[in-house]
């Protein structure tokens, strides 16, 4: 072991891989790994997923960044009403009538509608703000409360 393995930050453990033989350290609090001599303390809590995959249904507004999708050409509704839209397919999706996939289809006024309200996997950075605090808060399989964007209304699922 080198001089500077020898001196890691606290709450690191230098550990070879069995499959490569090459050396890599383990965070003793959080159980997560990496290639990279850690430069600082060993965090206490796990940091999260640095990916989620999430679906949404967007119900847009005239107050919308774009109020327009491929649903409506020009959307006028106010944003009290895009609110009570979207309770009530919340509330249907909640008693297992249907799924949110299937709402998104037919209702979603973003794009990604055309995939059952699926937009892939993203890390932080990728979208709005609101929207990754409330994605990245999700756990998998989990449904969010109303999220409020410049986009429009949003509701939630986390599916990876
Ligand atoms: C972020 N994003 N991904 C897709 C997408 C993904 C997969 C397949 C097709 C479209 C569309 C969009 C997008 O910004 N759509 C906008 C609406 C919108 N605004 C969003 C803000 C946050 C997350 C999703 C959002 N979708 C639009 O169509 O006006």
């Amino acid at each position: 072991m080198s001089d500077t393995e020898k001196n890691i930050p606290e709450g690191w453990e230098v550990r070879k891989s069995r499959s490569t033989g090459l050396t890599y350290y383990l965070n003793i609090y959080t159980k997560e790994s990496q290639w990279d001599l850690p430069t600082e303390p060993a965090k206490k809590e796990s940091s999260g997923p640095s990916e989620v995959r999430c679906s949404h249904l967007l119900v847009k507004h005239k107050g919308s960044r774009r109020p327009s999708s491929w649903r409506e050409e020009n959307i006028t509704r106010s944003k009290d009403e895009a609110r009570t839209i979207l309770e009530d397919y919340r509330k249907q999706i909640e008693s297992g009538e249907t799924t949110l996939a299937a709402l998104a289809t037919k209702y979603s006024d973003c794009s990604s509608a055309k995939r059952g309200g699926d937009l892939g996997p993203f890390g932080k950075g990728q979208m709005q703000k609101a929207f990754e605090d409330a994605a990245f808060s999700l756990k998998v399989g989990q449904m969010s409360k109303i999220v409020d964007t410049d986009s429009g209304l949003h509701i939630i699922l986390r599916t990876e």
